[in-house]
């Protein structure tokens, strides 16, 4: 369960550059729901996701992952439990470092700083495991550097790697926006396999009306920092994407 209670952020508060990106905004996600949220230029989206991984705190209110209060918890304090992916395929891994040592620092998100544990047999299948998910073969490349792979390919090594931890939040911030259309369906359709098989809660930012009117569980739209709409994949059923871009011009 993630649960965000009256969340006000404000930037530069009290000077001419104040700005208030989220508006008390109140939010219940049970455990395993797949959230999509929408919302125009500057509505808050990027905000929700930076309040949840924890990299920015909220001005007020109170975020509850999994029971427990982390308002105050940094991101990397979360990081074991919230796993976040960007926009941008280049920013998930280190190209210089092989598929193996990627996935192996992923494996210690989240884990004490300095720590450098051997990668283990089990950790070996496990990433190979994984990877052949992917249809690639990158699970008889663990040696290669990931400056090799296409764009597709890395953001679906990121996806990998963000769900190695088991995650209980997933954080999808317009992920697939760099990728073209069959390398978008390929992607959402692992992201989709990983958040069941994991059972972790997932908010997934898009710009996307088709996918915004089609997948996951719940639609959110976002507006001035606050709740415009919030759809049940039911409620959303007669939702066409011309309509979703209507209703967002008028949010
Ligand atoms: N560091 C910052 N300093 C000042 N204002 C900010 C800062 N970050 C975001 N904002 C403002 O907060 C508001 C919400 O921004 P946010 O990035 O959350 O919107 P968004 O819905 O993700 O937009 P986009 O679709 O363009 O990425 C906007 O008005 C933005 O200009």
């Amino acid at each position: 369960m993630l649960e965000l209670r009256d969340v006000r952020l404000v930037h530069n508060p009290g000077t001419p550059g104040e700005v208030t990106a989220l508006d008390g905004l109140s939010l219940s996600v049970p455990k395993g729901q797949f959230v999509a949220i929408v919302g125009s230029n500057g509505a808050g989206k990027s905000s929700l996701i930076q309040i949840v991984s924890g990299t920015l705190r909220p001005t007020s209110g109170t975020v509850v992952i999994g029971g427990r209060d982390v308002t105050r918890q940094g991101d990397h304090r979360r990081a074991r439990h919230v796993a976040r992916v960007f926009d941008n395929p280049h920013l998930g891994s280190v190209p210089e470092l092989s598929i193996e040592d990627n996935m192996a620092l992923a494996l210690r998100r989240g884990g004490r700083r300095g720590l450098r544990p051997a990668v283990t047999k089990a950790h070996r299948a496990l990433m190979r495991d994984r990877l052949a998910m992917l249809g690639l073969g990158l699970e008889t490349r663990l040696s290669a550097p990931v400056r090799l792979l296409s764009a597709g390919q890395r953001q679906s090594l990121t996806m990998i790697m963000a769900a190695l931890t088991a995650p209980e939040v997933l954080l999808l911030d317009e992920h697939l926006a760099a990728l073209d259309p069959g390398t978008q369906s390929r992607v959402l359709e692992l992201t989709l396999d990983l958040a069941a098989d994991l059972g972790c809660t997932t908010l997934m930012i898009t710009h996307n009306m088709d996918h915004a009117t089609t997948v996951g569980d719940r639609l959110l739209v976002l507006s001035g920092g606050r709740l415009a709409s919030d759809l049940t994949a039911e409620s959303r059923g007669a939702l066409t994407s011309d309509a979703l871009t209507t209703l967002l011009a008028a949010a």
